[in-house]
């Protein structure tokens, strides 16, 4: 069984909570309250240049330039795809900005954590550590898409949000990404293994935890 698989299935109950999850769901069936979204559309604007940054180490982190120039590539997709998509929901949303045209809120407690983790993984550990941190959210949204594909939550914003991550150009990146997890999985320790499944699996806990921050509005407690 290929690593990807491994790691896939270890984290199967903890995905199949973010696929029930009411975040999810009310996004597809369109119950979702609006409020909830926008809130996750601006903490979203957060991890999104966060994110960017970890690519960008993990290009810094390559063995090779090939790796590098792909990693950087990614890093500008997270640019170009996902923040632009942002932007055009923060457009139809009416969505505040802030005088360097970032989203007037504070990151809240979910978003703060996961960032660190994934700065944390960028900053101590190899490459492969680093895929298998930021793998989670290329997968799972995937997966999402491939769930939810053809529902018709009749929410244009929602409806382009399921369509994005149901996309062909979108399932390239994926695979991409879980190619270069098993290429090196094929020469890592066991111990960096080790470390690169529990990297994978606090990921995955904190990509539930953004759907369940996003749901309930967190905030800082003062
Ligand atoms: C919390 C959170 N997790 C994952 C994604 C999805 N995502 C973010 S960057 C990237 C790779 C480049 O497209 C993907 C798939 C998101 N938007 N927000």
């Amino acid at each position: 069984m290929k690593f990807s698989e491994q790691l896939r299935k270890k984290v199967d109950s903890i995905w199949n909570a973010s696929f029930e999850h009411p975040f999810v769901t009310g996004v597809a069936d369109g119950s979702l309250p609006i409020e909830c979204f926008n809130y996750y559309v601006q903490q979203d604007s957060f991890y999104l240049s966060k994110f960017a940054q970890v690519q960008s180490i993990g290009a810094a982190k390559a063995l090779d330039f090939h790796t590098t120039s792909q990693m950087a590539f990614h890093a500008k997709s997270t640019f170009d795809a996902e923040h632009m998509l942002h932007e055009g929901f923060a457009k139809d949303l009416g969505l505040e900005k802030n005088s360097e045209g970032h989203m007037a809120v504070e990151a809240a407690p979910t978003a703060v954590a996961y960032t660190n983790h994934l700065f944390s993984v960028a900053y101590k550990g190899s490459l492969g550590e680093v895929i298998a941190a930021i793998l989670p959210c290329y997968w799972l949204y995937w997966e999402i898409g491939e769930k939810y594909k053809g529902s018709t939550p009749g929410h244009p914003v929602y409806q382009k949000w399921i369509d994005t991550y149901g996309d062909e150009w979108f399932a390239t990146l994926v695979k991409e990404q879980i190619d270069r997890l098993d290429e090196w999985a094929e020469k890592a320790s066991d111990e960096e293994k080790h470390r690169m499944e529990a990297i994978f699996v606090t990921s995955s806990k904190y990509e539930y935890m953004f759907w369940e921050m996003s749901y309930t509005l967190e905030k800082w407690p003062v």
